[in-house]
């Protein structure tokens, strides 16, 4: 069996996930992922298996892989927007993820995020670098709403956590979790998304990337249904905001910030319109990537590929 790693975050970091790939007898080759499409097609034949981050696996690179040896695909992580699953179901390749093992961490980066530009700790670390003591006012958490979309795995950790700092906290999904709601009693879920537009001074993006939600917070969104100034957080996906409509709104405060941890090209390009831009701070997809998280991941990834070799063999 062979096998090409492209996680960046499972090679980099020892522990049992390391541990349990290569004690299977593969032979694994690793690349720096995200691997974009052209550099898949040569080689992706070769291959028995993946396991993958966010490369491109489009409808050419799944039919160029089942040409040769590939049969199984294991995304490391949550996201699948980046494979082309119509095609993998076309060409018989099954393709696993990781739901909810990292959410602990994607929603303490959350956190984190809105900490340091509420207390502009960004600003003042720079500031104090260069040598001086200029000091910011700053803006307390407690008691400010937070409106979360997309109340899954880690939509639904960082309401907790937003609760236990004393936010009240707002959450829309597709899905109306019962039973979650009735676990968290202060957790006030709204029909309409509008709500939270209307009443968040924070929102937090987490839900998948798909032509559905794709420019969800749309030029219209900003322009016409924020209420409140609020700062947006996405830790989710890129693609889930419309870029130059955000710098217009963040100009014309209709926003106060945005930070995130995804952009709609990744790794970021040189000419990334967001770079550089007043009241934004931008991570390079780091939520998920702690020692805790990315070993829960790697292990999953890893047992998901088993899983899938046992079942077909
Ligand atoms: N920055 C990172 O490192 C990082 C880490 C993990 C996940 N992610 C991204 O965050 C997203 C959320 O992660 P998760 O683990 O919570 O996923 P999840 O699948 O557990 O939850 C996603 C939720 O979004 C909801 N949803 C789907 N479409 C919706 C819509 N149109 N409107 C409202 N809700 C909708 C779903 O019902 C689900 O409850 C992932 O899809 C992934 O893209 C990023
Ligand atoms: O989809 C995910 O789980 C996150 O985006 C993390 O993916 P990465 O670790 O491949 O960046």
């Amino acid at each position: 069996m062979k096998v090409l790693l492209t996680t960046t975050s499972f090679q980099d970091t020892p522990g049992v996930h390391q541990d349990l790939l290569y004690s299977q007898g593969f032979k694994v080759d690793t690349l720096r992922g995200p691997i974009l499409e052209e550099e898949l097609l040569p080689i992706i034949q070769n291959y028995d298996a993946v396991i993958c981050g966010d490369d491109e696996y489009t409808e050419a690179v799944i039919k160029k892989g089942v040409e040769g040896n590939l049969k199984f695909i294991s995304k490391y992580g949550v996201g699948l927007d980046r494979i082309d699953l119509e095609a993998a179901k076309k060409y018989n390749v099954p393709v696993t993820n990781c739901p909810a093992v990292n959410q602990v961490s994607v929603s303490e980066h959350v956190l984190a995020l809105l900490f340091t530009f509420e207390r502009n700790i960004h600003l003042q670390y720079n500031s104090v670098q260069s040598g001086s003591w200029k000091r910011w006012i700053g803006h307390e958490i407690e008691g400010k709403t937070i409106g979360i979309i997309g109340l899954g795995a880690v939509g639904k950790e960082l309401a907790k956590k937003a609760d236990a700092i004393g936010m009240k906290v707002l959450g829309f999904d597709v899905f109306k979790d019962e039973e979650f709601l009735a676990n968290n009693g202060r957790v006030n879920f709204v029909n309409s998304i509008n709500d939270i537009y209307k009443d968040a001074d924070v929102i937090s993006l987490h839900l998948p990337h798909t032509p559905k939600t794709e420019h969800l917070i749309s030029r219209e969104v900003i322009f016409n249904k924020l209420k409140k100034q609020p700062i947006l957080i996405n830790t989710a996906r890129g693609m889930l905001v419309d870029s130059l409509a955000l710098i217009d709104g963040l100009k014309e405060r209709k926003l106060r910030g945005y930070l995130t941890d995804v952009l709609s090209h990744e790794p970021m390009l040189e000419d990334e319109v967001l770079r550089g831009v007043d009241n934004i701070i931008i991570t390079p997809h780091v939520g998920s990537r702690t020692y805790e998280s990315v070993q829960r991941q790697g292990t999953m990834a890893v047992k998901n590929l088993i899983q899938l070799i046992t079942k077909s063999s």
